[in-house]
């Protein structure tokens, strides 16, 4: 059976790897790896450089045939602090897709929190008043109404990337 290592034990995030590969003949395997960047990534550019990192460090880890690393960041545009996500996989033989997924802006006291230093993470757990919000629905499902919860955004971007991989298994691929 190949394998697939994801770079992370967060539930919303492997959920997300699961409700792609679930069911196939790919066994998913969680591990906790550095992202090799900040805590809380404040660029997009962190933030996929996050998400590039894990997958590599995965694939390694594993030994697995493909890695996949997520990173969920914020990015600041004109003042305002959005939320934003990439994820990254790579393959044994140095092929490398990334995809970018989501954005939506936040509070401006979560904003102001954020400039001070904080993580996302803990800034969701006061806004909302409860624990683990980044294993649960995320900040996206916090501010959307409950629509799109993390594990659901986050697979989006594992489509994104495996339809990437595809065509470029196929077709030879060009780099990220
Ligand atoms: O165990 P890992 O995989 O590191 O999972 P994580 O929840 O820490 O996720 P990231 O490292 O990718 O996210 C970086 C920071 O941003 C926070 N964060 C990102 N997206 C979030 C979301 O949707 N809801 C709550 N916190 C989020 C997260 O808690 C971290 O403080
Ligand atoms: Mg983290």
């Amino acid at each position: 059976m190949k394998t697939i290592a994801v770079g992370t034990k967060n539930e919303a995030k492997v959920a997300a790897v699961r409700a792609v590969f679930g069911g196939s003949q790919w066994r998913i395997v969680p591990i906790d790896v550095p992202s090799g960047v900040s805590a809380q990534p404040l660029s997009d550019e962190e933030t996929r450089r996050g998400a590039i990192q894990r997958a590599k460090r995965a694939l390694e880890a594993a030994e697995a045939e493909i890695g996949i690393g997520l990173e969920g960041g914020v990015m600041n545009m004109d003042g305002q602090w959005w939320l934003c996500n990439w994820g990254a996989l790579v393959d044994r033989n140095g092929i490398t897709v990334a995809a970018g997924g989501a954005r939506l802006a936040l509070p401006p006291d979560i904003g102001a929190g954020l400039e001070a230093g904080r993580e996302l993470g803990e800034l969701m757990e006061e806004y909302t008043g409860r624990r683990n919000i980044r294993t649960k629905e995320g900040a996206v499902g916090v501010f959307t109404n409950g629509r799109i919860d993390r594990a659901a955004m986050f697979s989006h971007i594992v489509q994104l990337l495996v339809g990437q991989y595809e065509l470029f298994c196929q077709n030879g691929p060009f780099t990220v």
